[in-house]
């Protein structure tokens, strides 16, 4: 029995590997046709030990019945809205209000990440277990998605590595991939199905079902950017340091992320996504810039619903081009 207890714990940690190198590391693991002989292997030891079964198991990601509706979930740090910048001037006076509050003229250094057009998700981790996922809401109440939020294979049903809280709420954007709107579009079009206008629509929609077997259809991702509520552990120093973190714990984050340096820091890296915004295989609507040292944002704190040490800074909208 402990031979084939010891090839089921092999099996979930080889199929959780392959998830991370595939949906989090976007790196062409194994072909399909073997990670599904690997997922059947699973489901049949299962079938025959169901006692064994943990709602960690990779075979646990999609519900078997839909739910009755969603439960609204209380966010015990509220969910931040950004300051907007709508210019070069306005990042301009953004820096000199900073340094004027903190009363020091030195350079300050910023965390730079594309601002996903998705839907602001919040995540909580408990002994490194995924427990709940939840919209941003109104910032202060969102609804409980966790089994939607379950299906979607970018996102570790457990930490990997070691060093987290033990309690982590991570937060950041799921959103749906060019590609994977066009894709389903097509087969809504082809089904004569509604399609979407956007995918931010496609994704909040897959979000909002009730049966996740058809959120697990869809295509969807998510790339995390800070920290909520964390206990029982310590946290990196700066934005950036924390985003490595979660990079090694198993979290996906977005691989445009960059640390600048001033306000001509700003002004080069809104130039670089600018140009490389319509390549990129996942729609933004712009830029959002951090201090990067957690020491400058706690004393820069919040103003009413948004951080004094954050600013978002939008693209022209795009023409809409009618297909
Ligand atoms: N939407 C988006 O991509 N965001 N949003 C934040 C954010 C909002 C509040 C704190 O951080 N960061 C990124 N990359």
């Amino acid at each position: 029995m402990t031979e084939l207890h010891d090839r089921y714990q092999a099996l979930i940690q080889q199929i959780r590997r392959y998830d991370h190198e595939y949906y989090v590391l976007n790196e062409s693991a194994i072909p399909d046709v073997e990670y599904d002989r690997l997922m059947e292997e699973l489901k049949r030891i299962e079938s025959e030990h169901p006692q064994w079964v943990t709602p960690q198991s990779p075979t646990q990601r999609v519900a078997g019945a839909p739910q009755a509706g969603f439960e609204t979930v209380e966010h015990r740090m509220p969910m931040l809205s950004l300051d907007n910048a709508f210019n070069h001037d306005d990042l301009g006076a953004f820096v000199k209000r900073l340094k004027d509050r903190l009363n020091d003229p030195s350079p300050i250094e910023f965390a730079c990440e594309p601002k996903l057009d998705g839907i602001a998700v919040s995540l909580l981790y408990e002994q490194g277990h995924l427990v709940r996922g939840a919209t941003r809401g109104d910032g202060t109440t969102g609804e409980d998605i966790t089994a939607n939020v379950r299906t979607i294979r970018s996102i570790p049903l457990s930490l990997q590595g070691d060093g987290w809280p033990e309690v982590l709420e991570v937060r950041g954007e799921i959103y749906m991939p060019k590609a994977g709107f066009e894709r389903m579009n097509d087969e809504a079009r082809e089904r004569g199905d509604k399609v979407f206008v956007n995918p931010r629509n496609a994704a909040s929609g897959s979000l909002r079902q009730l049966d996740s077997r058809l959120t697990a259809t869809r295509p969807l991702e998510m790339c995390c950017y800070s920290v909520g509520v964390f206990e029982g552990g310590t946290l990196p120093d700066t934005q950036y340091q924390l985003m490595q973190k979660f990079s090694e714990w198993g979290l996906k984050i977005n691989p445009e992320m960059a640390l600048v340096t001033d306000v001509q820091g700003l002004l080069d890296y809104y130039d670089q996504l600018e140009q490389k915004r319509n390549g990129l295989p996942y729609e933004i609507d712009g830029i959002v810039y951090k201090v990067n040292s957690f020491g400058l944002q706690r004393r820069l704190g919040f103003v009413s619903r948004a951080p004094r040490w954050a600013i978002a800074r939008k693209f022209p909208a795009q023409e809409e081009v009618t297909t």
